[in-house]
This record gives structure tokens, C-alpha cells and sequence, in this order.
């Protein structure tokens, strides 16, 4: 019995190991002859981007090609919105952040006999929306007098009246185009424009420049980002994601903390030497204190200027911050010769009077307002169309 039972498991191992050998080599001789197996070892799984499989050839490639081939093609470029218009578009976001300039202001007015208590309301208005104290006291004696003297009773005329004392407080006199043409340097050969960003961070600076570079692109100018806030690194990505929505390449460094004079400088040379037509270059801003700002503005300025002028020094400023806001504000004007404010977050705040306040502080014009955190939500800034969404027109 026992001999019979090891013969039995011996015919059976036999069969078993030449099974499995005819079948290695059944499947080796298919795939000489390009034919597939029919359970393809792990190994043998189909080649991806990143790991290119030695069977390149096997059958499953060509089902993955295309896929592949897909996902190399370049993302479409975005199409910014047209500028022209962008404030009257996005005027209702004044008026939507319920603005006491507009809807209070008119409501106090609109009283039939103005006494002291009215007078004193509408100052408080004007001050609670961050006027300043200065402009305010124009206003209100100009609209006293103008209330005396011209007896407006009916609520258009009232209504006009406080427009166009509104309009010149906030000044349709002021220069508020940005200077983004290229222009004959020192040495008489064409340059850049150069646009020098500073301000806090998570004024919405970045967030700034990115829709910048779209303003730039919707009106026809070729541009080059220059990632000198090296301080935070997620900056740069940020940067390099906004640009290439629109096709606009950014120069940044590799290196975290790098000399943001350099990267400012590199930014700088590709656009002269290709020819572009505005070069914006992000700062990191830290008010760590003064004279380590003024260093490293002063740095990166005198190491632009090399190549080309600045045209333009833009402060980013948070709207929603009222007077620490001016505050920065007069640090850098100090620091950075600023030649133009961007306010921000203006559709968060009731506080539209601070752009009177600070184009008095600094003595600059306000020239682009955020309002939104849309790509195209930042308008140049126009007066008649800021003060008719303060009123809620
Ligand atoms: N509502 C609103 N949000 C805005 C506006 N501008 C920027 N933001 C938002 O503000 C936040 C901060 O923006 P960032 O650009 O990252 O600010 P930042 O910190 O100054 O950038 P860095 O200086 O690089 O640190 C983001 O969520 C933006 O979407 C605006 O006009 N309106």
C-alpha cells in the first residue's frame, strides 16, 4: 500500500512542475512573438509619465498613448476681461458693503430743517468711514455752506450736491495712469517699465500682482514677474500659478531665502534683454522696522536701476485695516518713494473714505482698487464711478 502511495505523489509532482515550466516558456515565446499574456505579471503593468516600463512596446502601450500625449499638451491660456469699465462693473460691491458714505450721508441730508445734531451726525459719518479728520472738516463746511447759500430741498439736488462734494475731495484732478510703456534708458536703448510692488504681508499683495499681470495683458503688454519676495516661499509658487494663466513668465529663485536684490535683478535683465514691456517685481515688505525695510527696498532699487529705472513703486494696502493701514502706509511712503496706492478688499469694508485719507497722508493718488477675490476684481481706479457706488448708484 504504502509503495502504491508514493508512487501516486510522485506522478503527481512530476505533472506539476511540468506544468508549470511548459507554461513560462508558452509565455516567453508569446511575448517574443508580440502576442499577449494572459496574466500579465505586476511588473509588466502598463508604462506611465513617470516611470517609462522597458516594454514600451508591448501591446497595452498604444492604448495609454494617447492619454499621455494629452496630458502634455499646454493648459489654454485665460483671456483676461477688458479693463476699461472694470469700476462701473464692479461699483455695487462699494455700495453692497452697506457704505454709510452713500445710503447715511443722503439720509441725513434729505432733512428738512438741518440742526447741529444732523450736522454732528454726518461729521460722524464721514469719520466712521475713515474720511480722516482733515477731509471731513472740508466736507462738512463745504456742504453747510453750499446748504445755506443754495437752499437745496429736493432729494436729486440733494443728492448732487453731496456727489460733487464727495468727487472733489476725492480729487478727478490726480495723474492715476500707470507708467507700464517701454522707454528710452539712461544709455538711449529702449527698456522696460519697472514696477516695484511693496506693502505688508497679507495686504493681498501677490493676489495683486497676479491680477495686475492680467490688466497688463488684457491691454496688449508683454510681462515679466520677478519673485523677490524670497522671505516666503509659497510667494513665488503663488506668483508663478497666477502668471501662467495668462502667459506670463516669472523669474524667482530656487533657493529659499535668497537675495531678493538678485532675483529682482534677473527678473529685470530678461525683460530688457527680451524685449518686454513691464516688469513687476513682488517684495516680502516685512515691517520688521524701518531701517531693515529702507535697507532692502534701498537694495533692491539701486540694483534694478542698474538695468532699468523704476517707473513705478505701487503700495498694496488692506482696506479693512482703517488706520493701522495708514500707518503702514506712512512707513513706506517714507522708505520706498511710493508713486501709487492699490487699496484692497474695498468690497469688505464700509470704510471707502479711506481712500481720501490716505491719498492726503501720502500725498500720492490711489490707482487701483480690489474688489473681489476674483482674477479680473481689481479696476483702475476712477473717481466718478468710486463715488457713485459709494452712493449706491
Ligand atoms: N475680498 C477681497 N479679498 C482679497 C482682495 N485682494 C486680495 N484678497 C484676498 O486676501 C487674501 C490674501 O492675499 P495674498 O495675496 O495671499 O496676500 P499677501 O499675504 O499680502 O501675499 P504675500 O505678500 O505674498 O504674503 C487672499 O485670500 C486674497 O484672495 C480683494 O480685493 N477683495
Amino acid at each position: 500500500m504504502d509503495l502504491w502511495l508514493w508512487i501516486v505523489i510522485a506522478v503527481v509532482l512530476v505533472a506539476v512542475v511540468a506544468g508549470l515550466v511548459g507554461n513560462r516558456v508558452g509565455a516567453s515565446r508569446r511575448r517574443r512573438a508580440g502576442g499577449a499574456p494572459a496574466a500579465p505579471p505586476v511588473a509588466e503593468a502598463p508604462p506611465s509619465p513617470e516611470s517609462p516600463s522597458p516594454t514600451a512596446t508591448a501591446p497595452q502601450a498604444p492604448a495609454v498613448e494617447p492619454e499621455v500625449a494629452e496630458a502634455e499638451v499646454a493648459p489654454e491660456l485665460e483671456r483676461p476681461e477688458p479693463v476699461a469699465g472694470r469700476l462701473v462693473r464692479l461699483r455695487g460691491r462699494l455700495a453692497r458693503s452697506g457704505s454709510p458714505l452713500g445710503a447715511r450721508l443722503l439720509a441725513v441730508l434729505s432733512r428738512d430743517h438741518l440742526t447741529e445734531d444732523d450736522w454732528d451726525e454726518l461729521e460722524e459719518t464721514l469719520l466712521l468711514a475713515d474720511v480722516g479728520a482733515g477731509p471731513t472738516g472740508e466736507i462738512v463746511e463745504a456742504l453747510r455752506t453750499r446748504v445755506r447759500v443754495e437752499g437745496v430741498k429736493d432729494a436729486a439736488a440733494v443728492r448732487e450736491l453731496l456727489r460733487s462734494e464727495l468727487l472733489a475731495i476725492v480729487d478727478p484732478t490726480l495723474d492715476r495712469s500707470l507708467a507700464t510703456e517701454r522707454h528710452p534708458g539712461p544709455d538711449g536703448s529702449e527698456v522696460p517699465a519697472v514696477v516695484l510692488v511693496v506693502g505688508v504681508n497679507g495686504t493681498g499683495k501677490t493676489t495683486t500682482i497676479g491680477k495686475l499681470s492680467r490688466v497688463l495683458v488684457a491691454e496688449g503688454r508683454s510681462v515679466v514677474l520677478g519673485a523677490a519676495d524670497t522671505f516666503r516661499a509659497a510667494a513665488a509658487d503663488q506668483l508663478e500659478t497666477w502668471g501662467s494663466r495668462v502667459g506670463v513668465p516669472t523669474v524667482r529663485s530656487d533657493r529659499d531665502g535668497a537675495d531678493p536684490a538678485a532675483v529682482a535683478f534677473d527678473a529685470v535683465r530678461r525683460g530688457r534683454t527680451e524685449g518686454v514691456d513691464v516688469v513687476v517685481v513682488d517684495t516680502a515688505g516685512r515691517l520688521q522696522n524701518k531701517a531693515g525695510l529702507m535697507d532692502e527696498l534701498g537694495k533692491i532699487t539701486r540694483v534694478i536701476t542698474k538695468e532699468a529705472p523704476l517707473t513705478e513703486v505701487l503700495l498694496v494696502l488692506d482696506a479693512t485695516t482703517g488706520q493701522n493701514g495708514l500707518t503702514q502706509a506712512r512707513v513706506f511712503g517714507e522708505v520706498a518713494g511710493v508713486t501709487g496706492i492699490v487699496l484692497t478688499k474695498l468690497d469688505g469694508t464700509a470704510r471707502g473714505g479711506i481712500v481720501v485719507a490716505v491719498q492726503r497722508e501720502l500725498g500720492v493718488p490711489v490707482k487701483l482698487v480690489g474688489l473681489g477675490e476674483g482674477p479680473d476684481d481689481l479696476a483702475p481706479f476712477d473717481p466718478e464711478a468710486f463715488v457713485d457706488g459709494l452712493l449706491g448708484d
